[in-house]
């Protein structure tokens, strides 16, 4: 598969890159950025935490706004965040922020138009890490990590392909899609009206009836304007309390939803990760 790169720029000693290649899964081009830390070489390849971002996100915002990069280089982690949905001018759309293009809620769509290109589940847990492993320094050890729909991506793929990552944190997650109308809005779009359809990208539901979980973490502000009404938070800390020696929630006074949050505990995930990789 060819990968055209499109940028590159050296950050605390390793390389941030972004490429674009044709995929398979969404019937498009796709945009995804790498960091690769100074260590990883042929030699010594690094494992990976597959970042998903949130509504409106490309590529480029967690690259540009996180900070993740000098505690990754000094870990020795690379770091991959996929655009997050399918895009084009052939791709179906919609004139709202939170449907469509930029907000692929990680589904593999059902409904027409959506169905030909909005498969980023398959993208994220299959095409990508294939790619990823095959071109890059890397190891097949994998972790995911998310925002807000990016969270929620990464709490449904941590709980249905578990066997293919070793740990998941997720930032102010929409932890329970089926209840909020983000959530709602998309899933009826992407996966029809049939609410027994949904609950498989469903992070509460999907809990409900797990009986083992990866070790996760989750962060959470208290000043987020999404908090009561989108994201679900204290839902998931019930459903995860038969797991709580696997799994914590850490709530935050004074912050909001924004990359200044992510900024701040970004760190604290990477060590998270790390941790696991290394046992
Ligand atoms: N109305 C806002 C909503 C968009 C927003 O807040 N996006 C968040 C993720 S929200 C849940 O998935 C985000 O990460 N934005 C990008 C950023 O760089 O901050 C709007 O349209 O701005």
């Amino acid at each position: 598969m060819q990968l055209e790169n499109i940028a590159q720029n050296k950050v605390h000693d390793g390389w941030h890159k972004r490429y674009r290649h044709a995929a398979s899964s969404t019937q498009c081009p796709m945009t995804f950025a790498i960091y690769l830390p100074p260590q990883a070489s042929k030699d010594t390849p690094v494992p990976v935490v597959y970042w998903l971002s949130g509504l409106t996100c490309t590529d480029e915002n967690f690259m540009q706004k996180a900070g993740a990069f000098k505690r990754a280089a000094e870990l020795g982690i690379a770091i991959v965040a996929p655009d997050t949905s399918p895009r084009g001018e052939d791709v179906a759309d919609d004139k709202d922020y939170d449907l469509g293009q930029g907000a692929g809620f990680y589904v593999n769509a059902t409904q027409a138009p959506w169905n030909k290109h909005y498969n980023m589940y398959d993208y994220v847990v299959n095409e990508l890490p294939e790619l990823i492993e095959t071109h890059f320094p890397v190891t097949q050890q994998r972790a995911l990590a998310g925002h807000s729909m990016g969270g929620h991506g990464a709490l449904v793929i941590g709980l249905t392909a578990s066997e293919r990552y070793s740990s998941v944190s997720a930032f102010s997650p929409i932890a329970n899609p089926i209840a909020c109308p983000w959530g709602q809005k998309a899933f009826s779009a992407y996966l029809g009206g049939a609410e027994e359809d949904w609950y498989q990208y469903d992070a509460v539901r999907l809990l409900s009836r797990a009986s083992d979980i990866l070790p996760m973490r989750i962060d959470q502000g208290l000043s987020d304007p999404f908090l009561d009404e989108q994201l679900g938070i204290e839902k998931l800390e019930r459903a995860l309390a038969p797991f709580n020696h696997k799994a914590t929630v850490h709530r935050h006074a004074g912050y909001d939803h924004s990359y200044f949050f992510i900024s701040s505990f970004i760190d604290a995930h990477l060590t998270f990760h790390a941790d696991y990789f290394n046992r």
